[in-house]
């Protein structure tokens, strides 16, 4: 199995569930969003070693073919990305570089390799401003954002070689929003800079690190003003991805699902219900709306639970508990953690 991205917060978690249900893996990062440090931590939750890990960029076709040379990879599993949509408002280039020509680069060594099958990480981001309500698969698409855009036509590209190439498999999971973290206090959300993501942020203010959460805009059409995501637990997030992979040779063709609890949560009452998990309220500013934010994303998962029996049982006071204890354990993130040794 190879793992595109599997330093990130979702392919760490992702290489933890899949080595405990004895999968063999691969991995290539570039470290651009994560550091190597993070496997050390995989493989003591684990009690295995990753496998073969290396350090390219997706983008490198070359480095990419000699992987799949040198190893039998039987499935890919596609985190590798760049994730931050308001940031790929104000520098859109890189995100469909990477994001698009990253995945095409990818789809050449499966091609030439005759590797036919993917699990690859979509977004909700791809329904834009749905209005209110739990967006289904078919509801429109309406990417708002340069890395939303190029999301979508990753869906489209996917879609047009399953119809064009019989026995290709893809499964596009449409993630709403994942968070939370291993409940060791291992593993959790590190990213590289400021953290985008709202969770990682909110712990960062409560251990210290930052001064004051900004709440980005108190206006849209929501109960309290604040905009409405669909949270979901990591170690939910992952079961999904394993049992995508359990099925991948059920059904050829182009599966698309979105993967959210199915309850939304405004920013106040994740900050509500962080300020509960550690114990003190956490600071905040009501600051403008964030470029390319919508009011509300809230997913009907009626489809993937139907699949594969898959059910999110960790609520958002679980999220904000295993965040906030990875932060406590972990107050400057990886750093200082040992290398893994050599396998
Ligand atoms: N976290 C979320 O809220 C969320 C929501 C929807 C979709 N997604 C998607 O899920 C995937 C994983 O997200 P994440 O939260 O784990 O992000 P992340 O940034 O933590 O992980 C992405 C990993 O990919 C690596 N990477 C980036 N560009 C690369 C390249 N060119 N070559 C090799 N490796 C590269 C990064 O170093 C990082 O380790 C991404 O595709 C993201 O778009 C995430
Ligand atoms: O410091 C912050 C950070 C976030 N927010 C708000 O909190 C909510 C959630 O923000 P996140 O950045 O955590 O998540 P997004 O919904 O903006 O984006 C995430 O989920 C999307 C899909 O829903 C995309 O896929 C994207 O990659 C992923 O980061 C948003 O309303 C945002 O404006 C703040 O108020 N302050």
């Amino acid at each position: 199995m190879l793992v595109t991205g599997g330093a990130g917060f979702i392919g760490s978690h992702a290489c933890v569930e899949l080595l405990d249900h004895g999968y063999e893996l691969i991995v290539v990062d570039n470290y651009s969003n994560s550091t190597p440090q993070v496997f050390a931590r995989v493989e003591r939750i684990a009690g295995r070693f990753v496998g073969a890990v290396y350090e390219l960029d997706i983008r490198d076709r070359r480095a990419l073919s000699a992987v799949f040379d040198r190893h039998s990879v039987d499935a890919v599993v596609h985190f590798a990305a760049h994730k931050a949509a308001s940031e790929s408002v104000r520098n859109p280039v890189p995100y469909y570089d990477t994001n698009i020509g990253g995945t095409t680069s990818l789809l050449r060594a499966m091609d030439e390799h005759d590797v036919h099958h993917l699990v690859f990480s979509s977004t909700a981001a791809v329904y834009g401003d749905a209005g209110h309500g739990p967006l289904s698969e078919t509801t429109p698409t309406r990417p708002t954002t340069p890395y939303a855009a190029s999301k979508h036509t990753c869906e489209q590209i996917l879609t047009d070689i399953c119809h064009r190439r019989p026995g290709f498999t893809a499964i596009a999971l449409r993630y709403f929003n994942p968070t939370g973290a291993h409940p060791s206090g291992l593993l959790g959300e590190d990213p590289c800079d400021t953290p985008d993501n709202l969770m990682p942020y909110l712990a960062q203010v409560a251990i210290g690190r930052r001064h004051r959460l900004r709440v980005h805009g108190d206006d849209y059409p929501t109960p309290d003003g604040t905009a409405v995501r669909d949270y979901l637990h990591i170690m939910d997030t992952v079961e999904a991805h394993r049992l995508a992979l359990d099925h991948l040779t059920d059904h050829p063709g182009m599966h698309t699902y979105n993967l959210g609890f199915g309850k939304g949560h405004s920013v106040l009452d994740v900050v509500t219900a962080f300020s509960t998990a550690c114990g003190t309220p956490v600071p905040y500013d009501i600051a403008a709306r964030r470029p390319g934010d919508v009011p509300e994303l809230v997913a009907d998962t009626t489809a993937v639970q139907h699949a594969w029996r898959w059910h999110p049982t960790r609520g958002l006071a679980d999220m904000c508990a295993d965040a906030w204890r990875f932060q406590q354990l972990n107050p400057h993130g990886y750093a200082g953690t040992a290398r893994r040794a050599t396998p």
